[in-house]
């Protein structure tokens, strides 16, 4: 249990539970190939049986950190920052991303848009999720559409997925990692049919980076 003063900064958002942070490539979506300090903030409860950091789902196990600090490690290394978790939206993300945006970095978020939009961004990468279905002010704001396929289905809820988002919106289908020799070519196919779509890959993955 946190204390009442730690909880309180932390639903200011003034504290936030941190995982981990590193500076790397981004290996998916839009940006992919760019570097980029990644900030992993602990709290999901969207529970995707695939999730790749299931260790970020439990809040108490990452301690609360001021975003203060956040902000000055992440400024010492990098331009690009992106945020990710766990869930980043189950946190008020105002005071992180007005910190980070004084001090002159481009701000991104990875999100499966399941709570309201909060902070401000340079970039939203939105992630839908069927357990857990976005909020319509990420559908609005995202600039581009991540799908993660691990089954054909998958491809149905990528479409409806894609006519509730904005219509700026680029438009990515990603294979789950562990079903990626099944679903690549199916994805390859797919895009060719469907040019509205693009590929996009964990290309951290195959780098062997974090
Ligand atoms: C770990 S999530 C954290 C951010 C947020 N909770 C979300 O889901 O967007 C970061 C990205 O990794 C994707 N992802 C997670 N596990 C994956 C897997 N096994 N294969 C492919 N992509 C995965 C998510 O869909 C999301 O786009
Ligand atoms: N290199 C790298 N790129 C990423 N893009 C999204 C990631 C995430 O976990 O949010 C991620 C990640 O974990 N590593
Ligand atoms: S929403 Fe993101 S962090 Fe949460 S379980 Fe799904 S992939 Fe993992
Ligand atoms: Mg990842």
């Amino acid at each position: 249990m946190l204390s009442k003063e730690i909880q309180l900064e932390v639903n200011k958002g003034a504290m936030l539970p941190l995982m981990e942070e590193f500076y790397t490539i981004q290996g998916e979506g839009f940006h992919t190939g760019t570097a980029a300090y990644f900030i992993r903030i602990g709290g999901c409860d969207v529970g995707c049986h695939w999730c790749d950091v299931k260790e970020s789902w439990n809040a108490e196990l990452h301690p609360p950190t001021s975003v203060d600090l956040i902000v000055n490690n992440a400024a010492s290394s990098a331009d690009t920052v992106v945020i990710t978790g766990g869930e980043p939206l189950t946190w008020d993300m105002t005071l992180l991303t007005q910190e980070l945006k004084n001090r002159n970095l481009k701000v991104h978020i990875e999100t499966s848009g399941a709570y309201p939009l909060s902070g401000t961004w340079d970039w939203i990468c939105l992630s839908p999720k069927k357990n857990k279905l976005p909020t319509q002010t990420v559908y609005d704001n995202a600039h581009e559409l991540k799908v993660i396929i691990y089954n054909k289905h998958d491809f149905i809820f990528a479409e409806e997925q894609a006519e509730l988002v904005n219509d700026k919106a680029i438009l990515f289908l990603q294979p789950e990692w562990s079903k990626k020799e099944e679903m690549t070519p199916l994805i390859v196919d797919y895009v060719m049919n469907n040019p509205k779509w693009r590929v996009s890959l964990q290309t951290h993955k195959y780098l062997n980076i974090p």
